[in-house]
């Protein structure tokens, strides 16, 4: 299980996010909602380790994380889309997933250096990595260059390499944003596979609400930092704070006279 206890950091005199206490359960998917600025990418870093707390700790099976950086969590278990900016690219798509793979399996393939050895892990690697780039719909184009990739397809990559590194904790955040109507339903799916897989945890921080609907078990709200609301998606959906967010004020006062 993953947790975090009054997790806060202070950027200045801003506190961006304040005392976040929370749990995070395998097998259920939570969505993180909020209205702009709330706080919620920053929550994302400061579990993943790419900001540091300025207080409160994050935990991963009682394990405290809260001291290691972001490559030190990703091998605990934490799994976050890369930034593009870790990729190498100039190799191939291919080569860039063979490489997470590579970098996962590196315990159990390291079997001495015979040739047979070498030559058997460079295979099963790279099945390993097409059969990813399969499941993500990019396969196609495992021979093209990084550098080359439309921005969907460069999305699509991130997704295949969270999933190169087989965690525990799988964080997406608003990851089809910038996709077109034919490449979004590839990630949502591969998300509700990731689902079906009951020992997954999966967080979710998402803007498009349809999505949220469908796929969050449980909703959490952030607000100025603070967690404001954390429960069934119907019910939380149903919130003024949320509404505001989402459907704009109109909404509210229409729902309020109504
Ligand atoms: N590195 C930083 N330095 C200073 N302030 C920051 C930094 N990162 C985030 N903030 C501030 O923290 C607050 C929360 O930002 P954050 O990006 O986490 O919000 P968000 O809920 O993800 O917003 P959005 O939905 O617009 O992506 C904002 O006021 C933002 O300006």
């Amino acid at each position: 299980m993953l947790s975090t206890h009054e997790l806060t950091i202070r950027f200045g005199g801003h506190v961006a996010v304040n005392g976040v206490t929370c749990s995070f359960e395998p097998g259920t998917l939570t969505a993180i909602v909020g209205p702009n600025g709330a706080g919620k990418t920053t929550y994302f870093n400061l579990i993943s380790g790419q900001l540091r707390a300025s207080a409160g700790r994050v935990l991963l099976n009682g394990r405290d994380l809260s001291g290691l950086s972001a490559s030190q969590r990703t091998r605990a278990g934490l799994g976050r889309a890369f930034q593009l900016t870790n990729l190498f690219p100039r190799l191939s798509v291919l080569e860039n997933v063979r490489l997470a793979v590579q970098a996962t399996r590196e315990g159990p393939h390291r079997r001495g250096l015979s040739l047979w050895s070498i030559w058997s892990d460079h295979h099963a690697l790279t099945e390993r990595a097409r059969e990813i780039l399969r499941e993500v719909a990019l396969h196609e184009k495992q021979d093209e260059l990084v550098s080359n990739l439309p921005h969907g397809d460069q999305r699509k990559l991130e997704v295949a390499l969270l999933i190169a590194l087989e965690p525990q904790v799988f964080m997406f955040d608003e990851p089809t944003a910038g996709m077109n109507a034919a490449e979004a339903p590839v990630i949502l799916d591969l998300i509700r596979r990731l689902k079906a897989d009951r020992s997954k945890t999966i967080l979710l921080v998402e803007h498009k609400m349809d999505v949220v609907r469908e796929l969050a078990d449980r909703i959490i709200v952030l607000h100025n930092g603070t967690l404001v609301a954390d429960g069934a998606p119907a019910e939380v959906i149903a919130l003024p704070v949320v509404q505001e967010a989402y459907l704009g004020t109109a909404a509210v006062a229409q729902e309020e006279s109504a």
